[in-house]
């Protein structure tokens, strides 16, 4: 097996007297796609504000191709190559969808290249016929797509998302469904994500979170039936 793309060793985050991530070993291979699941309060989003730069972990360490991330900016680590798409939107609605989508190009590639990258992610996001819309007058849905632009726009080796399907209508999250499968042609990728729908069509490799560690980790069709992830999305208590 090749040296990961991702890695997590230890990692460990404390809120006070709550520890949200608990010593948590995670690995994702070079062009993996990784769905993150799990009941709420289970710390998927304090795992994956760890691993974009949004939290500083108070345990162990986040490698990015082999050196460490843990505690860097997240402006730091888009530029190691790194595509991250938080809860928190980060466009500017005062701006057009093209504008927000070169800016976030042209922030790794100045000048003439940022025009091309540009181009490239309104087309493979499928947004090309908006590109002239102000932001601010999007919907929801269509301001996701905008976003998922941005972070495709700098060609990252690794994109993280963050509940990507949260708000979209049922064709924007056909067209997300298809956008994610596309995107793992040339990407590696971690989804964080609610939508049991949106798991199924997506997801090859699932890793589920109870109570700050991995419960369980496999095949999409294996932990859509395994006893112990129905229990805990239950509310029963794991074996
Ligand atoms: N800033 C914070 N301060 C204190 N406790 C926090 C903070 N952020 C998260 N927690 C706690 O850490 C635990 C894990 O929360 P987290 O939001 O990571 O879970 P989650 O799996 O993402 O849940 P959800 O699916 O509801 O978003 C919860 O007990 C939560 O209350």
């Amino acid at each position: 097996m090749t040296a990961p793309i991702l890695q997590t060793r230890g990692l460990t985050m404390r809120f006070g007297g709550v520890i949200a991530v608990n010593g948590v070993d995670f690995s994702l291979q070079e062009a993996e796609l990784r769905c993150l699941i799990g009941p709420n309060g289970a710390g998927k989003s304090t795992f994956f504000k760890c691993l974009t730069g949004q939290l500083r972990p108070s345990h162990g360490d986040v490698l990015f191709r082999g050196h460490s991330i843990a505690g860097s900016q997240s402006h730091a680590i888009a530029r190691h190559g790194v595509g991250i798409k938080t809860q928190v939107p980060s466009v500017f609605d005062g701006l057009s969808v093209r504008e927000n989508v070169w800016l976030a190009a042209a922030r790794v590639n100045p000048g003439r290249l940022a025009d091309t990258m540009t181009d490239a992610a309104l087309q493979r996001v499928g947004i090309g016929a908006i590109a002239g819309r102000m932001v601010g007058q999007l919907a929801h849905g269509q301001r996701q797509l905008v976003e998922l632009a941005m972070v495709v726009a700098p060609e990252p080796d690794l994109i993280l998302l963050d509940e990507p399907a949260a708000g979209m209508t049922d064709d924007e999250v056909d067209r997300l469904v298809d956008l994610i499968k596309e995107l793992n042609k040339r990407h590696a990728l971690v989804v964080v994500e609610h939508d049991m729908q949106f798991i199924r069509r997506v997801a090859r490799t699932v890793t589920v979170f109870h109570q700050g560690a991995i419960l369980v980790e496999g095949d999409v069709a294996d932990i859509l039936v395994d006893a112990r992830v129905r229990d805990v999305y239950l509310g029963r208590q794991a074996a």
